[in-house]
């Protein structure tokens, strides 16, 4: 090789590296199932390094566009983060979490570290990266979004910018720009307003509905499907109070009351509805005051897997298979119910959406929630193709007009929830669909099954990791002396209950379940595992 020629990925790196610059943020960031996630002022390097990354991931997907999406979702509005979406829409792939972990922290010569995975001086000439970007509300997001659009750029990747958008939005246009869809939101509002007509068959939702938007982007985004349910009335938009902050779909769910709602009007509804602050959770409850009376997860996973197995009974297809998965936090009373229903697999799944994703891929027709209000229904190319083979066979046919109904009904759920990941607004209209197509109303719904009672803590310890968990985290395999007590607390009949470190913040999370009507029992459970993990992993602060 001639002495004075250099190698391009040489050049590049070195570029790179001194964009990149040898410092790094305050601490060390993990890429976990929502991203990199901190205190906004202090992401700035990492989100500049995740737009370095995106381009690298769709340089080596042959410049099929990744999606990037800025939101902290339910956190704090002084917190943000950054997460990756592959070209279909799905989550980054799991082997690029430890690398993007990896590259996101090196604090000298990151390049170095990316160019394991790809060759950078490949991806600069080649220049063939294209990355979606989207932002949610945060007045963060946008110098954020600047970051991650620079990091693109150094390396000659092309940015597509689609503003403020709620995170399942960014999920659908990633992936409608995969199938050669239009990749923008009017798409998105047009496919959900048809399918939502086709699952109604143009009934009207009779219902009235308050929607807290969290103080977040879903109150905007919500405008796009206005008129489908006519009594809508949205509360806690962008500017009216902080982001997520006693109110929102975590706070609903987590503290069992009502959000505060930041504007000094009065509502009533015979039915509430909260998203989370970039609108990929849902959950709807009826608001007595001082309490909720709540559907979560469970409930949305019970209605929608009641209704696809009726009408798939009634379309005479038998080939395609339906699974429902749970997680742990999966009440029992509400995977009883799901075991009853004819034809439908349970499978549990550990705790964040893409294991749970992952657990339903195998069926035709996967439904997930975990409880806390994110989830949707998942169909297969082989079930549209079939559904849609017979729709199109029996078009015309009055004499088969039941059958007919029922296909294009699941053709409906199909198109209406968003097929890439859980979307709170898509599944709003899901759920007031399919209430209005069962003409249900809200506690017919509730009746569906009681619910158990359960309790859930949390504890500090030194190091979470301690605790090693079997079976989905339904068991503690380590340390022993917490799973024997454990074992014992809950051997009550009717009662069950686990530990696990959670995955997103340094806590133990305790659940423990008893019978219906026996809160205190559910609770006093909670609170002895509690005592327990404290005192046989290293309790930090007060014991429970
Ligand atoms: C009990 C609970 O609600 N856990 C949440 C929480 O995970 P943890 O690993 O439990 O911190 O955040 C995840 C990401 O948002 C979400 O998927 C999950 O359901
Ligand atoms: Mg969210």
């Amino acid at each position: 090789m001639n002495q004075t020629t250099k190698d391009p990925s040489a050049t590049a790196m070195s570029d790179l590296d001194s964009l990149l610059g040898h410092r790094h943020h305050p601490s060390y960031l993990h890429y976990g199932t929502a991203g990199f996630r901190a205190l906004a002022n202090t992401l700035y390097e990492a989100v500049l390094r995740c737009g370095v990354l995106a381009a690298c991931r769709s340089h080596v997907l042959n410049g099929k566009a990744v999606g990037v999406m800025v939101t902290a979702s339910h956190n704090p509005p002084d917190d943000n983060g950054v997460k990756l979406v592959e070209p279909d829409g799905s989550m980054l792939n799991s082997e690029w979490e430890p690398l993007a972990t990896e590259f996101i922290n090196a604090s000298d010569r990151p390049a170095q570290v990316l160019s394991k995975m790809v060759s950078i001086g490949d991806v600069a000439t080649a220049r063939k990266a294209v990355v979606v970007v989207g932002r949610d509300s945060r007045s963060s997001s946008s110098t954020l979004v600047d970051l991650v659009a620079q990091g693109v750029e150094a390396i000659g990747g092309r940015v597509v910018h689609i503003g403020l958008v709620t995170t399942p939005q960014l999920h659908f246009a990633v992936r409608a720009r995969y199938r050669q869809e239009p990749c923008n939101i009017l798409h998105y509002y047009e496919i959900m307003k048809k399918a939502y007509h086709k699952l109604t068959q143009n009934n009207r939702f009779r219902a009235s509905i308050v929607l807290d938007g969290a103080n977040g982007v879903g109150a905007d985004a919500i405008k796009g499907i206005k008129g489908l349910i006519p009594n809508l009335v949205v509360v806690n938009k962008p500017g009216d109070g902080p982001l997520n902050q006693d109110c929102g779909a975590d706070f609903v769910q987590k503290k069992r009351c009502p959000p505060v709602v930041y504007t000094s009007d009065k509502h009533q509804a015979d039915i509430w509805a909260s998203l989370d602050g970039d609108a990929d959770r849902l959950v709807m409850y009826r608001n007595n005051g001082d309490g909720v009376l709540l559907a979560d997860g469970d409930r949305f996973a019970a209605l929608v897997a009641k209704f696809v197995s009726k009408h798939l009974a009634s379309s005479g297809i038998s080939t395609l298979t339906v699974g429902v998965a749970q997680t742990a936090y999966s009440n029992g009373a509400a995977t009883e119910y799901l075991q009853a229903l004819p034809g439908v697999d349970i499978v549990i799944a550990k705790t964040g959406v893409k294991h749970l994703e992952k657990a339903v891929k195998k069926y035709d027709v996967g439904i997930y929630w975990e409880p806390n209000g994110h989830g949707t229904v998942l169909f297969s190319e082989n079930a549209v193709s079939e559904l849609q083979s017979l729709s199109d066979a029996l078009s015309g046919n009055a004499q088969k007009a039941a059958q007919v109904n029922s296909v294009t009904t699941l053709l409906a759920v199909g198109k209406l929830a968003n097929q890439a990941v859980g979307d709170g607004i898509a599944d709003l209209l899901l759920i007031c669909g399919i209430l209005c197509r069962e003409d249900m109303d809200f506690d017919a719904w509730l009746r569906l099954y009681d619910e158990r009672c359960s309790s859930n803590m949390v504890v500090k310890v030194q190091d979470k990791s301690v605790i090693e968990t079997a079976d989905c985290d339904r068991s503690v395999k380590e340390p022993i002396a917490l799973r024997e007590a454990i074992l014992e607390i809950a051997s009550a009949q009717g009662c069950r209950a686990f530990v696990r470190p959670s995955g997103t913040e340094d806590v133990v999370r305790v659940y423990a379940e008893a019978p219906v009507g026996k809160d205190d029992l559910a609770q006093d459970m909670a609170l002895r595992i509690s005592q327990s993990v404290f005192d046989h992993c290293g309790g930090v602060g007060a014991r429970p």
